[in-house]
């Protein structure tokens, strides 16, 4: 095993050294070559607390290491002990090999070992191999390595982590390891096992459960372990299969890149923006990707600024991203401090109906499927209004809502108890929507049960394609439209009839929001002319003139703050929200 220098000045660079040792005589003489050293990692001299070093190929041992790039002086050896008997051992010839503070350097002269008897002595060749490493390489190794990919950094997943009372104990460390890396997040492209299906996280059908079920079966069945036919959590493998059911609330990962999103003019130009000019130009747009964060800093220094009750209904095709972006904007809304819940019909349908519905229930000229549907739809919208009687501001309703007639019916049951904004969310590119299908398929509890994941994919192509036939674009009322934001080639919002604080304030996020998790790195300064003058502002020289070089690396003067987001929707609501 590598392992882990201590770093007690807090996250920097690492060294990751990789000391290689060829000799094809050692296999067969049954030794294993070992390292020891000045350092408490290597033994401090101590040649029972030698490092072994791994068997990599026939004739080559290798051993890994990470430390930090201000390490103190490490003296070192190689040893030879016999397989399987660690109390003999033969120490090389010649001088200590340094590995000096400051310096990546490493002599590389053959390691001679010399016996007693009539074998007389062995040659190995010595290979030593060092790298400078970012907190960011040793996360992504770490991840990778987590994630069976290939590490970016060979060996450095190995660093042994926040192990300061394993090896505390056996090799005397002091301080503990500071880099924790696996509070680090690396953006990651594929969903892995650890995925909740996000419409589960939604609020619980609370006229469901007065209706006869029982609320123990209602929250089993929410965390997936219910009887199968009331509900499932469909958590599903890569290649398709069932994975088991999340307990908690984790997180959705992102998954697609977007550019910026270019304000279009909406077709019947009706857009009243209360001090926000929106064309396609978009140069009043505020650019910077932290206003939102800082204008929702604002927000919470002040306070919500509007009571009226408000409710966003997502309209949109199957797998279109609605409950994704519904997700992401109660987290928001929250965060801001405004009283948001998030109602997912299909997480009522599926309670009511079982999880079993194939498409056929979804067609449109299924006069039941169609009655069934409405039936749970209207559930979810009562809930929300009495949930905004008792005090909610903003309901997020979370369904196809693709006719007219549907919308009619919300709008008929919201009429003087809350304002709505309809959020349809469309998507042309056939590779995102092919995607999308598919992990529906992976992940939906409406497929739990289907152990055929292409015959799963075929069902769910055929819901949508029923959905296609009746799907009418929202034109009436006040409306965002999210188009094409997936696309990888920016995408638009357009907006209709939309005024107030509130309605502002969503607009301003979907403007801002993209799919791909991203640094934030936030770079602080070295000492300027100005700070040693203790004058405040200015724009003076650095203290000290340093090269660009020197500069660039983050080592000397300037201080880097490493922030990574995990851009997901796990995080505590009092987060920085995952925009920028
Ligand atoms: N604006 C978007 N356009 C297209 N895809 C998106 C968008 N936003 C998110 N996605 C992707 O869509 C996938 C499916 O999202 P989601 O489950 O939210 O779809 P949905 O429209 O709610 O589907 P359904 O109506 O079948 O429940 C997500 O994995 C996400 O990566
Ligand atoms: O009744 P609607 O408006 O089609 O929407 C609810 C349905 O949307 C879906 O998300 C479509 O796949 C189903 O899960 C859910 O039953």
């Amino acid at each position: 095993m590598a392992t882990a220098a201590v770093s007690s000045g807090g996250i920097s660079d690492q060294l990751f050294v990789s000391i290689k040792l060829e000799c094809p005589r050692l296999d067969e003489l049954g030794l294993v070559p070992h390292v020891f050293g000045s350092h408490p990692v290597a033994g401090s001299w101590d040649s029972s607390k030698a490092l072994p070093m791994e068997q990599e190929e026939a004739a080559v041992w290798g051993l890994s290491c990470v430390v930090p790039s201000h390490h103190e002086t490490l003296d070192f050896k190689f040893l030879l002990k016999p397989k399987g008997n660690s109390s003999q051992c033969i120490v090389e010839e010649g001088p200590d090999r340094s590995l000096v503070c400051g310096s990546s350097e490493v002599e590389t002269r053959n390691a001679l070992f010399k016996f007693d008897d009539e074998l007389g002595a062995v040659e190995c060749k010595v290979f030593v191999e060092t790298e400078i490493l970012s907190p960011f390489d040793l996360a992504a190794s770490w991840k990778a390595h987590q994630e069976h990919l290939q590490p970016r950094v060979r060996g450095a997943h190995d660093v042994s982590m926040n192990a300061e009372s394993e090896s505390r104990a056996k090799n005397g460390f002091a301080s503990g390891l500071e880099l924790d890396l696996e509070k680090y997040v690396v953006p990651t492209p594929n969903m892995g096992s650890g995925v909740v299906y996000a419409a589960n996280l939604t609020e619980n059908p609370r006229s469901l459960l007065t209706t006869g079920i029982s609320s123990n079966i209602l929250h089993n069945s929410i965390k997936g372990d219910a009887s199968p036919n009331l509900y499932a959590s469909a958590n599903k493998g890569a290649d398709g299969r069932h994975v088991p059911p999340q307990e908690e609330q984790r997180a959705i990962f992102v998954d697609r890149g977007v550019g910026s999103p270019k304000f279009a003019r909406p077709t019947n130009e009706t857009i009243s923006m209360s001090n926000a000019k929106f064309d396609s130009e978009a140069k009043d747009m505020p650019a910077a990707e932290g206003a939102v964060a800082a204008a929702a800093v604002a927000d919470q220094m002040y306070g919500p600024k509007e009571d009226r009750k408000l409710a966003i209904v997502l309209v949109g095709l199957p797998a279109r991203g609605k409950t994704f972006t519904a997700a992401k904007l109660t987290r928001y809304l929250r965060w801001l401090g405004h009283e948001t819940k998030h109602f997912n019909v299909g997480k009522y349908r599926r309670l009511k109906h079982g999880i079993n519905q194939t498409a056929d229930f979804f067609r449109g000229d299924n006069k039941e499927g169609v009655e069934a549907r409405n039936e749970v739809a209207a559930l979810a919208m009562e809930d929300m209004l009495s949930w905004m009687q008792e005090g909610g501001q903003v309901g997020i309703f979370d369904a196809t809502n693709s006719t007219r007639s549907r919308r009619n019916m919300l709008m008929k049951m919201a009429e003087g108890k809350c304002k709505i904004i309809f959020l349809e969310t469309i998507c042309n590119d056939k590779d995102v929507l092919e995607r999308n299908m598919r992990l529906k398929v992976q992940q939906s509890p409406d497929y739990a049960e289907q152990t055929d994941f292409e015959a799963g994919v075929r069902d769910f192509k055929e819901r949508l394609a029923y959905y296609e036939k009746v799907y009418e674009p929202v034109e009436e009322g006040s409306y965002v439209k999210m188009i094409d934001m997936v696309s990888g080639s920016g995408g638009q919002l357009q907006i209709n009839d939309i005024s107030g604080y509130l309605p502002g304030r969503i607009v301003f996020f979907l403007v801002n929001c993209h799919l791909t998790p991203r640094p934030i790195l936030l770079t602080r300064h070295g000492e300027s002319l100005d700070n040693v003058r203790g004058r405040i502002g200015g724009d003076s020289s650095l203290r000290s003139s340093i090269p660009p070089a020197i500069l660039s690396s983050n080592h000397c003067c300037c201080t880097t703050l490493h922030l990574v987001y995990n851009l997901t929707l796990e995080n505590n609501a009092r987060e920085v929200p995952n925009i920028h």
